[in-house]
């Protein structure tokens, strides 16, 4: 779906990619994980069209994708409901509108915070919207820069379940970047360890236990941390 094949890029004189290549998993959730500078967030900017490689080429056969942010991203002067909306086509009517948005809004248990702006919106909250917001419009690919930065473990834990959830039963390939090993480890169908600049692969982690299995008091998400951890600190 997506590809970078012997891409270069640098801002300045700062080297991030330097006949770089990797490929995306056609399914599921790919995380790459790597140490903060590495170079993961310029990785999705030319995936998304946002930065243009300097030589080489970034391949996405689904132009049609949406993108998480650290930061929810609302516009603060439209509600919940006028936020998600807003991301669906104009041409849609708005009967169908409403009745998508209301839907998104029950999975991410906004129900009666329709009519709030985003000022009286915890962070959790703030994020649920921008989740539906991404999930509206039934793009079949899912970009997330670190969604859960800055938010507690009580906040972030119920988001994980939520968008493996919506990942899960709308069938989206999406691709999640973080430098949280236990986020990796309870998102993650494919684990890619990144490091640089310029950015390198250093180990590609496929066919991971079972996402429900992925209990963090298990044995086998303890060896996984193990294993994650001997990267970072090598
Ligand atoms: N617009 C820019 N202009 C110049 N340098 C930049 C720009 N954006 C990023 N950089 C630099 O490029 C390097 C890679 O940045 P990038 O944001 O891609 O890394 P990252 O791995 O996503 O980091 P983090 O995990 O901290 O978000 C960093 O050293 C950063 O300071």
């Amino acid at each position: 779906m997506i590809a970078w094949k012997q891409c270069a890029f640098s801002y300045d004189d700062l080297l991030i990619m330097d006949d770089f290549s990797f490929s995306l998993s056609e399914s599921g959730t790919t995380v790459f994980l790597g140490p903060s500078g590495c170079g993961k967030t310029t990785m999705l900017n030319l995936a998304a069209g946002l930065l243009k490689v300097h030589s080489g080429r970034v391949i996405n056969s689904d132009e049609n994708l949406s993108y998480l942010f650290q930061k929810p991203r609302l516009l603060p002067w439209k509600s919940v409901l006028e936020n998600i909306c807003f991301a669906l086509p104009q041409g849609m009517s708005k009967g169908e509108k409403l009745s998508k948005c209301q839907s998104l809004i029950r999975m991410v248990g906004l129900e009666g915070f329709e009519d709030y702006q985003p000022s009286k919106l915890s962070g959790g909250m703030e994020q649920r919207t921008s989740i539906a917001r991404a999930f509206v419009t039934e793009r079949p690919l899912l970009l997330m820069d670190e969604p859960f930065k800055g938010l507690d473990l009580k906040l972030k834990m119920p988001l994980i379940d939520l968008l493996k959830e919506l990942i899960q039963t709308r069938n989206t390939t999406a691709v999640l970047v973080t430098h949280d090993v236990r986020e990796a480890i309870l998102m993650g169908d494919r684990i890619v360890f990144l490091d640089g600049p310029p950015l390198e692969v250093i180990e590609d982690i496929e066919g991971l236990f079972p996402l429900d299995e992925r209990n963090t008091a298990s044995k086998k998400f303890y060896d996984m941390e193990k294993r994650l951890y001997s990267l970072i600190f090598k």
